[in-house]
């Protein structure tokens, strides 16, 4: 019999504590879900719930304090410490942040901002530069590719800093309020392009988010209450 696809992510009975004693904030009290390859998944949930500290443990950016996460089936995290000593290259290979702020370096151009992360993973610049152009052209912003961040509409930006998450091919992209910016139609485009991403890519994809104009283009919605799933 062939059982359920492996989740990309995992998250089993993850808690988070910031600060000791009397300053201790506990942010996560026990949060577990998967998400699979191809599946495009909302996070959402009040100011405090816990949203970004799911975000950056999910991105190996922040240790959890117990509990177990796993990464295409790999157990990343467990009985207090990483398994895991590459975490930057772990995060370079797997792993594309897309932020609400596009974050793209001012001083490089549109393609240099994509080839950038390839050169770092090791690419050599001219293969690099084919790439970033090549994915540019998917998300149909192949025709700003010379111009710098601040020569950029916010949903040109937002497509360039999409296809700098998507430059390495990660199975998993983690989005911060990628359409907050934007108008509702730039919204609707950047979300088809992510499920896109997702078909094509077989990548799983989390996006925090609060917009109510893009509520309804998720798989599944994850709703978080003071540090719990509800
Ligand atoms: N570095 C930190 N030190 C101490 N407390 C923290 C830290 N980061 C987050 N917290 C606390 O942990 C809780 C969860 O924060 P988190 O940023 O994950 O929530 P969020 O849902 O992303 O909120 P927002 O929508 O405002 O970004 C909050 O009570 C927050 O004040």
């Amino acid at each position: 019999m062939i059982g359920a696809p492996t989740p990309l992510v995992s998250f089993v009975d993850v808690r988070k504590h910031y600060g000791e004693g009397s300053a201790r904030v506990d942010a996560l009290r026990g949060v577990s879900f998967d998400v699979g390859a191809g599946e495009v998944v909302g996070l959402r949930g009040p100011s405090g719930s816990g949203k970004t500290t799911v975000l950056n443990i999910v991105g190996c950016i922040l240790a959890p304090s117990e509990g177990t996460v796993r990464i295409a089936g790999e157990d990343i995290f467990a009985e207090g410490h990483w398994l895991r000593r590459d975490l930057r290259r772990l995060r370079l290979e797997t792993i594309g942040f897309i932020f609400q702020f596009h974050n793209l370096l001012p001083f490089l151009t549109a393609t240099d901002n994509v080839a950038l992360v390839l050169q770092l993973a090791g690419e050599p610049r001219a293969a690099a530069r084919r790439r970033a152009r090549e994915l540019l052209d998917y998300l149909d912003v192949g025709h700003r590719r010379d111009a710098f961040p601040a020569q950029l509409s916010g949903g040109e930006a937002q497509r360039v800093a999409i296809a700098r998450a998507l430059a390495n091919r990660p199975r998993i992209i983690l989005a911060d309020e990628p359409t907050a910016a934007l108008d509702s139609q730039r919204a609707q485009t950047v979300m088809d392009l992510l499920r896109r991403v997702a078909v094509d890519q077989k990548a799983a994809i989390v996006v925090v988010t609060h917009d109510e104009k893009i509520v309804d283009r998720f798989d599944r919605m994850l709703e978080l209450r003071d540090g719990l799933l509800i």
